[in-house]
């Protein structure tokens, strides 16, 4: 099952949400609805948001076909439903240079967002795993953070496709998953995805993550990425800069698994990129009940930056890139 696809023109996507407890779909028909979906997380991870943009305009021509100024502004509106990810407007920005050729170019461009994110993934995953076990002892035991998962592509993942890939090898003994607070992703989607592999693994709370390191339980950390800027800044799930802290401590490889769809070159650095900022309630209640004094304020930020330097590999479809020994994504092009 893809986590977001195309049918009877509408966007059907799993409700993430409602993992783990309900495995649901949401049919999508108005561009107002996905961008509610993007923006309370039922769509979420940076591929899946490329698929949601292009999908999004695909979407917003069916509904209009004979207004391309209103496919504009619809496109506008989805692109700008969160800032963080890159891929959520370069998916928007593919099918929207389609417009002059009419809906079905467009919704073609779109589809080819989806096979291409599926066949990216996979060919990073493959990549991945051949870099770890020539660069760590095995078998393998990694620890992850966020969701970067199937759920968070349009199948498949990508750091948890570097570890699927492992399995399927026989080369991985473990997977730590961080929760990672506060919306869960970790122990909400990424251990359900965990236990559907086949994968052993152990849900461990965030801040203990630095002790799995430092104990020499983890041997790699893996995660993807939102954005990776041009100097190899790594923009991930707020979490990741701590971990990678203590992975350099440890003498721990920091490995960040993405397509180049999340290479970010116009952007220099992650100085520049602008970091999301959600809403208190996020961190003041728990399970709809308040767990801070009533008006607490909180700084929610949603992600962080891990300097270039602290990041060991990028893995994508078509390179790895070594930022902490010099190596910069603009060093040569993509492909
Ligand atoms: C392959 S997904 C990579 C990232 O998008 C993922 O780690 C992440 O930070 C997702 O954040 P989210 O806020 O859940 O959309």
């Amino acid at each position: 099952m893809r986590s977001i696809d195309w049918r009877r023109d509408r966007v059907v996507a799993i409700d993430q949400t409602r993992l783990p407890h309900d495995l649901a779909l949401i049919e999508i028909g108005t561009v107002e609805a996905l961008i509610d979906a993007i923006k309370r997380l039922a769509i979420r991870g940076a591929p899946a948001l490329g698929a949601a943009g292009a999908l999004g305009v695909a979407l917003a021509v069916r509904l209009s076909p004979d207004d391309p100024a209103s496919v504009r502004s619809a496109a506008a509106a989805v692109r700008g439903a969160r800032p963080t990810a890159v891929n959520l407007a370069w998916g928007v920005d593919r099918a929207l240079a389609r417009l002059d050729q009419g809906p079905d170019a467009v919704l073609a461009e779109a589809l080819a967002v989806l096979e291409e994110d599926v066949a990216c993934n996979r060919a990073l995953s493959e990549r991945g795993a051949a870099w770890l076990l020539d660069n760590v002892a095995g078998p393998v035991t990694i620890q992850t953070h966020c969701n970067a998962g199937a759920l968070a592509c349009v199948e498949w993942g990508t750091a948890l496709g570097v570890v699927r890939a492992l399995h399927e090898r026989g080369a991985l003994a473990h997977v730590y998953a961080a929760e990672t607070r506060p919306l869960l992703q970790g122990a909400r989607l990424t251990v359900w995805e965990l236990a559907r592999m086949g994968v052993p693994h152990t849900l461990v709370v965030d801040s203990a993550a630095a002790s799995v390191l430092a104990r020499g339980q983890a041997k790699a950390v893996v995660v993807g990425a939102d954005r990776v800027t041009a100097n190899g800044d790594v923009i991930n799930k707020v979490g990741t800069y701590p971990l990678a802290l203590a992975a350099a401590h440890a003498g721990v490889p920091m490995v960040v698994a993405a397509p180049e769809s999340t290479i970010d070159l116009s952007t220099p650095t992650g100085k520049d990129v602008d970091i999301e900022v959600r809403g208190p309630d996020e961190v003041t209640t728990w399970g709809g009940a308040p767990v801070a004094p009533a008006g607490t304020g909180t700084l929610n930020y949603a992600f962080d930056v891990t300097p270039a330097a602290l990041v060991t590999a990028i893995v994508t479809e078509s390179r790895v890139i070594l930022p902490a020994t010099g190596g910069r994504p603009d060093d040569r092009p993509p492909r």
